[in-house]
């Protein structure tokens, strides 16, 4: 389980009431979810949850409150903060920054198909134009300068094979990082991952988890959630899983010429980050009780990307 930090219910009840939405009826901490805390919550007036931030940016709060709000004016299904009766949207709970969103109908599916595969494709698009004329700036923390430092220094902690497939995409990041930077940036979300994302049967209700989102190649937000999305047990890439997220992808937002030659690198890019927060998550939360996800899920991943068939249909 992730619930970092465990709540009771006097404390809950005290800091649940500004928002002026009732008594509380129930609360459960959620086992999924890696990074943060939270709770299911029901108050009379409906269905939330409340998140209490563990790691990562807490002094960048703001950002992704702000940038939860442009996305919710645009319309699009996502949660957002909600504003106590004073308009207070970050709190503090238990020591830790504390925000109250929304339930967000639906849940993970764990076997994509071609229709939910396009229908990510979708919602990724309309999240990018969105934010492409108006981008909220945010470096992220786990940028190419991070993969180039964390993977130089995980180098050694890797048997041969393994070893010689991260320096050779460390080479590329270094060749590439120049042109991968020029490419048409917007606001990405930068893990849009299964489990971050709700489902009703086929249809897309949600997505969730916004602590990686910042500034940043679009492309390199299609290529993570392609990774993840479209490839099967193997880490081989899904054709008509692919064709349906690039499809669905490009109706909205035609790739340019340039993304479409940065594409096979993306996607080798893509699968480093993961590879390698992954591996330090591993280590760092070993013998822990903290969901850690597979390492060699993203090795496989990349050594299969080291040749991509599937082309990205681009406007010409
Ligand atoms: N707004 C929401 N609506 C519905 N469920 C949510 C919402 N936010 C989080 N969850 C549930 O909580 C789980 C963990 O949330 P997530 O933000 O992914 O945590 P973490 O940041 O720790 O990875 C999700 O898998 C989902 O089931
Ligand atoms: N979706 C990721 C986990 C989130 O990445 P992190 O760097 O914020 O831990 C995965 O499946 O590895």
């Amino acid at each position: 389980m992730s619930v970092f930090t465990p709540l009771a219910r006097p404390e809950l009840e005290t800091f649940l009431a500004p928002y002026g939405l009732g008594r509380l009826l129930d609360f459960q901490g959620i086992a999924a979810g890696s990074e943060n805390t939270n709770f299911f919550i029901s108050l009379e007036q409906g269905e939330f949850v409340l998140t209490l931030v563990e790691r990562g940016p807490v002094q960048e709060m703001p950002f992704f409150i702000e940038l939860l709000d442009v996305l919710h004016d645009a319309d699009l299904p996502v949660p957002y903060a909600l504003r106590t009766t004073d308009g207070v949207a970050l709190r503090e709970l238990a020591g830790k920054p504390a925000l109250l969103q929304p339930r967000l109908a639906g849940k993970h599916i764990k076997q994509a198909n071609a229709q939910h595969c396009a229908q990510v494709g979708e919602l990724l698009a309309h999240l990018h134009l969105a934010t492409k004329d108006n981008m909220i700036k945010r470096k992220t923390d786990r940028g190419l300068d991070w993969m180039q430092e964390e993977g130089a220094k995980l180098l050694t902690h890797l048997d041969t094979e393994p070893r010689r497939l991260l320096e050779a995409a460390l080479d590329e990041i270094a060749q590439q990082k120049v042109k991968i930077l020029a490419l048409p940036r917007a606001n990405i979300h930068a893990d849009l991952f299964r489990d971050n994302a709700m489902f009703e049967g086929t249809h897309l209700t949600g997505l969730i988890d916004f602590y990686n989102a910042c500034s940043g190649p679009m492309l390199y937000d299609v290529a993570i959630a392609l990774n993840d999305w479209c490839s099967d047990d193997n880490g081989v890439l899904d054709g008509p899983r692919t064709r349906a997220l690039l499809g669905a992808y490009a109706a909205l937002r035609p790739f340019t010429a340039a993304e479409a030659e940065s594409w096979p690198t993306m996607l080798r890019v893509a699968c480093v980050r993961f590879w390698l927060s992954r591996l330090i998550a591993a280590e760092s939360f070993a013998g822990q009780d903290v969901l850690i996800h597979d390492p060699m899920e993203f090795q496989q991943r990349l050594a299969q990307r080291q040749t991509v068939s599937a082309m990205l249909p681009f406007a010409l």
